[in-house]
């Protein structure tokens, strides 16, 4: 674990290089395989991201909120699972004043909408109630009894849309809601001596998460009447609400996936799961031959042996365009053909429809050649043209690489080719190695 944090931190959040973004993908963390029914939210619902904190328990030089996972910093994917989410108008993001430009560059290049940066605060209430405030600021009365403003950690990337709409619900009836979690640990309270003087009931107790939702006038006023002392010491906004407003927030229980990134430790689970979410599925395109259709379906029952969903199109026209939209690793199956029209046609598409704007995409080609024979339909496969065609595709964030395989009469001979091809596929997509790109390898 510790060599990949130094990899990691040397690629991703070197003490001495600057996380300016620059054409990095992006993906969406936290994507759920299920899409959630299209939600129907009759009120404005705005959020707050406090993100200006400078991440001291990771022990690293860029405040983790900044640091990049498959090549886009962390905050951009809390910004796109909340930009996602139809029902939600505005996202306020809060940062420390000197990282006021670096977030409007991640905000454009990452083409992220909704959103507005404002400066923080030296803690994390101050930051929080300059985001409610800039939201009085957006034409609206400050007092908005109607607006629900959800708060959450820039720093908890994976949250979902659906526990999302129950935490704006239970604010918009109840005026505050919040996330728990069952505790882990047992809480003690300790003697100035530092001996133990008494532990509570554990299951009485419950960690507090986010997101929080609250109508606007009660955490306006809650900030509004709160003492210097809950600004420079306070952690918690639903004590806020009660004391000073008397509201008492419902509290619902979320998922595991609320966790806060905060120690070293927590950046290697991020990018796990990111890393994950991005190689669950991909789309087999066959061009209709019967062969690749063969190949593709043994290929399919292959991966899904290794956890991976495949699904088998013979193009990507009509309706099927929509695996375009919807997926991030791509397989173009090609039966005892040299040239590579398929693929260019295959990135072009892709180019169009802007995905790899979004997240870097994976393009498998694999060639299926006659029993035996070396070359296909009397040519050898010429390598340097798969080269050259991914140094193209990787300018464009996408990653090309070839697999070759030999069509066998032998069965057993056979099924271990296309098993080897599968193992292959499902590494290539797990691990998006550069050193790999535009090679074509032999199963
Ligand atoms: N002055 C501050 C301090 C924190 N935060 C934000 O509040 C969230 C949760 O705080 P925490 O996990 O404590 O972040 P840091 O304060 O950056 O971490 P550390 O305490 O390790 O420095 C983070 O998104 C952090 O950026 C903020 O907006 N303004
Ligand atoms: O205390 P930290 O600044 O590390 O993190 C903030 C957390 O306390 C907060 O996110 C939840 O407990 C909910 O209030």
């Amino acid at each position: 674990m510790e060599d990949h944090h130094k990899k990691m931190q040397s690629d991703s959040c070197d003490p001495d290089r600057p996380t300016h973004p620059g054409t990095f993908p992006t993906c969406e963390a936290g994507k759920s395989d299920h899409q959630p029914a299209e939600r129907s939210v009759d009120f404005p619902v705005s959020v707050v991201l406090p993100a200006g904190g400078t991440g001291e328990r990771t022990g690293l030089q860029t405040p983790k909120q900044f640091c990049l996972f498959m090549g886009r910093p962390l905050i951009s994917y809390t910004i796109q699972a909340f930009e996602r989410v139809s029902w939600i108008q505005s996202i306020v993001v809060v940062v420390a004043r000197e990282h006021m430009d670096l977030m409007t560059d991640i905000v454009q290049q990452f083409q992220h909408t909704k959103v507005r940066v404002v400066p923080g605060g030296s803690t994390r209430h101050r930051s929080i109630y300059n985001g409610v405030l800039a939201l009085g600021e957006e034409g609206r009365p400050v007092v908005d009894k109607l607006k629900v403003v959800l708060i959450h950690d820039a720093v908890r990337p994976f949250v979902e849309e659906d526990f999302l709409y129950k935490i704006a619900m239970a604010a918009k009836e109840q005026g505050a809601a919040g996330a728990i979690r069952p505790l882990v640990s047992t809480v003690i309270a300790t003697t100035s001596e530092g001996y133990l003087d008494h532990s509570l009931e554990r299951a009485k107790y419950r960690a507090s998460e986010m997101p929080q939702g609250f109508t606007y006038d009660v955490i306006y006023q809650a900030y509004q009447k709160c003492s210097e002392s809950d600004f420079e010491f306070g952690t918690e906004c639903l004590h806020l609400v009660l004391q000073y407003c008397g509201t008492n927030a419902k509290l619902i229980q979320g998922p595991p996936t609320l966790w806060k990134v905060t120690y070293k430790r927590d950046l290697a689970a991020a990018e796990s799961i990111i890393k994950d979410t991005l190689s669950r599925s991909a789309c087999a395109i066959t061009g209709g031959s019967a062969q690749a259709v063969t190949l593709a379906g043994a290929l399919q029952k292959a991966v899904g042996a290794l956890n991976m969903e495949l699904a088998v199109i013979p193009d990507l026209t009509g309706e099927n365009g929509r695996y375009l939209l919807k997926d991030w690793n791509f397989i173009q199956v090609s039966v005892n053909r040299s040239c590579l029209s398929e693929v260019e046609a295959l990135l072009t598409d892709l180019e169009a429809a802007k995905q790899a704007l979004l997240h870097p995409l994976v393009v498998i080609l694999v060639l299926l050649s006659g029993s035996d024979e070396l070359s296909v339909s009397g040519r050898a496969v010429e390598p340097e043209a798969i080269m050259d065609l991914a140094s193209a595709a990787k300018l464009r964030n996408i990653l090309l690489y070839g697999i070759q395989l030999h069509q066998s009469k032998d069965t057993q001979r056979w099924e271990r080719s296309v098993s080897r091809v599968a193992e292959i596929t499902s590494a290539l997509i797990r691990d998006r190695s550069p050193a790999l790109v535009g090679q074509l390898l032999q199963a």
